[in-house]
């Protein structure tokens, strides 16, 4: 059985389209994964911590046998092998992966993982990418689909098309 995560990448330290790169090919070599899909790269204004540079973000789906707390388990190892020194919450980083959603499943094991992403809702940075790939997705605690959440979130405008992450493979 595969599960159906949707992943969120964001960097805003150098090289910032390099990063995502290299973090989408760790993705995909992790054991059993399967990148099915990844959206284009949105620039974005930073959020939470506004004086800080803009971020490049963006979302991909992979399917995996892995259950959610060895998928965050990879994810974290990932960051470390990439470099991330954990500074400031919500501060600089030329790597942040994110579950934002796995199918229909709900966990919340606060501080360590919650699914859906805790703070997904209000953050234009995930939920316009994730609306490209999958805009009929509902989002399980809400029962709204990812289109129309989309629709209702403040601060699209900050959130522009920057361009596709071509040659990830
Ligand atoms: N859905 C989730 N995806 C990734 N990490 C999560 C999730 N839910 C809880 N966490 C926990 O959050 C911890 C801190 O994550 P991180 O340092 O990336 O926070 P942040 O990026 O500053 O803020 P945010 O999580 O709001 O984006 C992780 O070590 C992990 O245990
Ligand atoms: N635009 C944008 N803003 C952020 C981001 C991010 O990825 N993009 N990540 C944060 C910490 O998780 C805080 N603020």
């Amino acid at each position: 059985m595969h599960r159906d995560y949707m992943i969120s990448l964001g960097s805003n330290v150098g090289q910032r389209e390099d990063y995502l790169v290299q973090a989408v090919k760790h993705i995909a070599h992790m054991p059993k994964a399967c990148v099915r899909a990844i959206s284009s790269v949105y620039e974005t204004e930073p959020m939470e911590l506004l004086d800080q540079p803009q971020f490049l973000n963006a979302v991909v789906h992979v399917a995996s046998p892995e259950d959610p707390y060895a998928m965050l388990r990879s994810l974290l190892e990932i960051e470390q092998a990439m470099g991330r020194i954990r500074t400031v919450r919500y501060g600089p980083r030329v790597i942040d992966l994110d579950i934002l959603l796995c199918g229909k499943t709900v966990i919340a094991d606060l501080p360590e993982l919650m699914i859906p992403h805790e703070h997904m809702l209000k953050r234009a940075f995930v939920l316009v990418p994730l609306a490209e790939l999958a805009p009929e997705m509902v989002h399980p605690l809400t029962g709204k689909t990812i289109r129309a959440l989309c629709s209702a979130v403040a601060s699209r405008e900050g959130v522009r098309r920057f361009g596709s992450l071509g040659s990830w493979g």
